[in-house]
Order: C-alpha cells, then sequence, then structure tokens
C-alpha cells in the first residue's frame, strides 16, 4: 500500500518518445477547481497525449497562479475567461469543473466551440439537460464523458463481475453509503450547500450510490420506494439542500436497494473524526459481495466475498488480469484519463459511460428529490441557439 501511495504521488514519467505531436491533445480547464489537480493535473502527469494547456478563472491572478502551480501554459482571467478559454482555437478538451448548475451551459458553449468535454459529475441537474448535451455531442461528432472516475477503476469493474458471474445467484438487494466528515467534502459556504449552484446530499454523494446500485444490477430503478432527507440548516436557503438522504429504490424481479449519503457527518463527541462510510453490498441468493472504498479504490480496497456457509474470500483489483494498460498506481481518473483519451482518438476504451447511463442516472436523482419532497433543482436559463 505505501508503494502504491508513493507511485501516486511520484509516477515515472510517460514514454512519450513515441507519441505523434498530433495526437497530443490540448486541455483547457473551466474553473480553477479543488477537484482539478487530482482529476487532470496528475493523470495528465502519465499520459503523453495530454498536453495541460489553458485554465480559465473569474479571478485573472487565481487563474494565473493555478497555472503556475499545476504547469498550464496560459491562463484566462476575468468575466470572460470561460468563453475566451473556449475560443482559444489550440484547446481541444475542455474540463468542466465548476458548480453543478453551471454544468449544462458550459458544456454546450464548449460543445458549440468544436471541443469535447470532460464533465465533472453529476452531469447536470436535470435528466433533460443531459439528454441535450449529448444530442448536440451527437450531431457536432464530439465526446462528452460524464466523469464518473470510480467506473473506470478495476475494483468495482470485479464486483459487477463476481455479481455477473452468478457465483452468488441472483441479486436479491444492494446498498451503498457515502459519507463525508463535517467540514471536509463540503466545508462552510461550499458550492455543495448552495441550491442555486447545485448542491445537495443526493447531487454529490448520492449520485456515486445511485450510480453503483444501476452498474451493479445492470439496471434502472422501477420506483423510489421511500426516501428521506435532512436540510442543511433550518434557514430558508437550504430548505432544498439535503445534508443526509435515505432512499430506497426498487429494481424489479424482487431486487430492492438502499442508499445512504451524509456530507456534513458530525465528530464523535465533537472530536473524533468518523471514518467515512464508503461501502457498496451485493447480497445475493447465495451470499454477499462487498467492496469497501468504491469511490476512491486506487488508494485502498477491499472486496470480500460472502458464500452462505462458504468460505470467506478477500479480493483487491488494482489492475485489470492481462490487460496491456493500467498500474497497481493509477488512479481511478488516470484510468478515467486513458479511456477518455482513447475514444477521442477512436479506439475502443476498456470502459465507457454511455449516454443513456448518464441520463437515467440524472433521472434517478431527480426522482429521488421528488419522493423526498425536496422539488426539484432549478434548470438552466442557458437557452442553445
Ligand atoms: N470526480 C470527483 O472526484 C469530484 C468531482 N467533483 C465535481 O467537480 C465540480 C467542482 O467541485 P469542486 O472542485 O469541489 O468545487 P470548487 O468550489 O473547488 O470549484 C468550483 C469552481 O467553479 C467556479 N465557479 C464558477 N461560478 C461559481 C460560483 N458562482 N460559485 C462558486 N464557484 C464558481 C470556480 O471557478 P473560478 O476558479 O473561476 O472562481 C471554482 O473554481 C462539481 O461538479 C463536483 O461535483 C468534485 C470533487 C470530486
Ligand atoms: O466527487 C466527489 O467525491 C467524493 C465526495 O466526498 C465529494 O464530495 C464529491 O464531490
Amino acid at each position: 500500500m505505501l508503494f502504491r501511495l508513493y507511485k501516486i504521488s511520484n509516477p515515472p514519467a510517460p514514454k512519450s518518445g513515441g507519441v505523434d505531436p498530433q495526437e497530443r491533445l490540448n486541455f483547457g480547464c473551466l474553473g480553477a477547481a479543488r477537484i482539478t489537480p487530482g482529476c487532470i493535473v496528475e493523470p495528465a502527469r502519465t499520459h503523453p497525449s495530454v498536453v495541460l494547456y489553458a485554465v480559465a478563472a473569474r479571478d485573472a491572478k487565481r487563474a494565473e497562479e493555478f497555472a503556475k502551480e499545476h504547469g498550464f501554459s496560459k491562463s484566462f482571467g476575468g468575466t470572460a475567461a470561460y468563453q475566451d478559454l473556449i475560443d482559444d482555437p489550440e484547446v481541444d478538451v475542455v474540463y468542466n469543473a465548476l458548480p453543478n448548475a453551471l454544468h449544462f451551459e458550459w458544456t454546450m458553449k464548449a460543445l458549440k466551440g468544436g471541443k469535447h468535454v470532460l464533465l465533472e459529475k453529476p452531469a447536470t441537474n436535470t435528466a433533460a439537460e443531459a439528454a441535450q448535451i449529448f444530442a448536440l455531442a451527437e450531431r457536432k461528432n464530439l465526446v462528452v464523458l460524464e466523469a464518473f472516475h470510480s467506473r473506470f477503476h478495476p475494483a468495482i469493474q470485479r464486483v459487477k463481475a463476481i455479481v455477473d458471474s452468478k457465483e452468488l445467484g441472483e441479486i436479491k438487494h444492494v446498498s451503498a453509503s457515502l459519507t463525508a466528515p463535517t467540514g471536509t467534502a463540503a466545508p462552510k459556504g461550499d458550492i455543495r450547500w448552495n441550491y442555486e449552484l447545485g448542491g445537495g446530499s443526493a447531487m454529490d454523494p448520492g449520485c456515486y450510490t445511485v450510480n453503483a446500485l444501476r452498474y451493479l444490477t445492470s439496471s434502472n430503478p422501477t420506483a423510489v420506494l421511500s426516501a428521506k432527507a435532512v436540510p442543511y440548516s433550518s434557514r430558508p436557503e437550504h430548505k432544498q439542500v439535503d445534508k443526509i438522504l435515505w432512499a430506497t429504490l426498487s429494481f424489479g424481479h424482487d431486487i430492492t436497494g438502499d442508499i445512504y449519503t451524509n456530507l456534513d457527518e458530525p465528530k464523535y463527541f465533537g472530536v473524533i473524526p468518523r471514518m467515512p462510510k464508503l461501502f457498496v453490498t451485493v447480497q445475493c441468493e447465495k451470499g454477499t459481495v462487498e467492496l469497501f472504498n468504491y469511490v476512491v479504490p486506487s488508494y485502498y480496497h477491499y472486496i470480500t466475498v460472502s458464500p452462505t456457509g462458504g468460505r470467506r474470500r478477500t479480493e483487491k483489483a488494482y489492475t485489470f488480469k492481462g490487460a496491456e494498460k493500467g498500474e497497481a498506481w493509477w488512479t481511478t481518473y488516470r484510468y478515467q484519463m486513458e479511456a477518455f483519451v482513447d475514444k477521442i482518438q477512436g479506439r475502443t476504451p476498456q470502459t465507457w459511460i454511455e449516454p443513456q447511463d448518464t441520463i437515467d442516472n440524472m433521472k434517478w436523482i431527480e426522482a429521488i428529490y421528488e419522493k423526498d419532497g425536496f422539488g426539484s433543482l432549478p434548470s438552466s436559463k442557458y437557452i442553445h441557439q
């Protein structure tokens, strides 16, 4: 584990000798966001085709500093910065790490400008917006990928392979949780606490739990059986911003699913931080398979397979068996980058998240909000023409 952690922070230089300059892709990042170093900057260090070309931030100084710190050649600042980056003819790919409510507008604008888009999760505020994005991408022959990085890692794929092998019989129940200690994923004032920006627990950790359930059952829910959420605070602006969410979904064929998320889990006795809950568990007719750390398994994870009355075994999966590509120290984001670039360059990626998958994930997040009474998130006012 220590070796893996060391390699994640100190990866070997890419073997760039063989890369045709024509195959280089200039990445332009919208927003000097917290996630950009992990999702783009670090993976780019070992991907020979990816060039950290530009970053755009509303504040010019911040853009400049971010570019300098992370090795982007260019920065755009000011109120027109995002559009300026999109208009730069050297940019091939736009990474959209803006608040959720801005995903639609800036992805549509990037597509209009002829750029491929790596779009942060959750794709949009509504399923209808996600559908519009993919319709435009198809018309323009451009690639858009919702950055559900965990799906690209061997760990969750191994769990799915165990489930699909029917070694444990048919699925009966699947559950997923994702929690974050107070002040970590969502500190005070964070975009996740802002309704207008698309905040909330169902949107943030919730989108992973819904995605994991849909992925492992290879199906969509048929109904939200129950959903309950707790608002971030009693202030009027938080009445539609959930911090805790429980939901039970039906997947038909007697399969049910539970999700639990908490973006603001307080410390024990106000001092001892709690371990984040990071499990996905599939109960089948003849046993259970569980993955600890399905969200960022690259750092550490374990898969426990417990056949009823049989011997429990533990597995781990940091690479794909027999595959040419992948290293034990590749993060979820690095696997994702490999697939995204493969897709743009006309190769078949090891994993892909199809447009309908993204649209359906948004559809069921919306259905959960409807059931728990928090209501829908605001649709974007941007009109594409
Ligand atoms: N894949 C993953 O593992 C993760 C994905 N995410 C996703 O990435 C996106 C960004 O999250 P995160 O990096 O945590 O967020 P940050 O708050 O760090 O970044 C959001 C960026 O949005 C820009 N922005 C534009 N308008 C506003 C506004 N009105 N208020 C606040 N920010 C604004 C800011 O850019 P500027 O620099 O121009 O000021 C800021 O850099 C979200 O969609 C989130 O769900 C987040 C964390 C992990
Ligand atoms: O994408 C994410 O991954 C982990 C979460 O804790 C975080 O809030 C989220 O944005």
